[in-house]
């Protein structure tokens, strides 16, 4: 999934999210399931999408005792994903026993999901932070002890945003991965995110990969929506 532009499905059921990729004849993508549509329609969603040939990023951010997390990755390692998540608030310990459970749970001859972990939502200010989450200090920073956390942890890397990339990879190394949501285009609807990018700029810093949601699934013509940001993402000019 590396340098990868991942498309959220962000559909309540399989008849939206297959009418949507119905329009992307045989490209080969990078999609995200994440909660609404995973909740909503089971395990099942992951197999029909990869039989397709798609690589896929299962987005449930899992955030419980260390225990829970190791059975339920254990769980999640069976379903074929190629990359799933935690959040770095859990702990060392708990991303430790998701790294755990995923080892235990990848069947005999198949690679283990890679694993990252949420840092600070991409909707978090800096200011809802120190307030809500009573963290003191700038968001950066907090980014980066997660970040740092979640290397010791032996993750594959982090979901940040596009402002922490470098920071991050400067101080934890190039190849720990950067997985970036909040992407508009320039001018594009922020809706409820707050650390916002454009794909360029995503790019310019470094980003391993960017996640794009409403920009493409709620466009008019979702195709041309995700040629431009795939095109913009990979520095090619239309
Ligand atoms: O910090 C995070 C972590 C995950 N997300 C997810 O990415 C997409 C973004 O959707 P947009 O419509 O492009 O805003 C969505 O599925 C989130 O759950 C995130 O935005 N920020």
């Amino acid at each position: 999934m590396k340098q990868s532009l991942i498309i959220a499905l962000d559909f309540p059921d399989v008849i939206q999210t297959e009418r949507f990729l119905s329009q992307f004849p045989s490209e080969k993508l990078a999609l995200k399931v994440g909660m609404e549509l995973f909740y909503q329609n089971g395990p099942s969603i992951i197999s029909s999408i990869k039989e397709r040939g798609h690589d896929v990023f299962l987005d449930l951010k899992l955030h419980d005792i260390p225990n829970t997390v190791k059975m339920a990755m254990a769980g999640l390692a069976t379903l074929g994903a190629d990359m799933v998540n935690v959040h770095a608030a859990g702990g060392q310990k708990m991303m430790e026993a998701a790294m755990e459970g995923l080892d235990k749970g990848t069947p005999a001859g198949k690679e283990r999901p890679l694993c990252i972990a949420v840092t600070q939502l991409t909707s978090t200010s800096e200011e809802q932070m120190n307030k809500e989450q009573n963290i003191s200090g700038s968001l950066t920073d907090s980014v980066l002890h997660y970040a740092k956390l979640t290397q010791q942890a032996g993750l594959d890397g982090v979901v940040c945003s596009t402002h922490e990339v470098k920071d991050i990879h400067h101080r934890i190394g190039r190849k720990f991965l950067t997985v970036t949501p909040g992407i508009r285009s320039a001018g594009g609807n922020v809706h409820d995110q707050t650390r916002i990018a454009t794909p360029e700029q995503a790019r310019s810093f470094g980003a391993d990969a960017i996640v794009v949601g409403r920009a493409i699934t709620a466009s008019k013509d979702p195709l041309k929506a995700y040629l431009d940001m795939k095109a913009a993402w990979e520095g090619i000019s239309c």
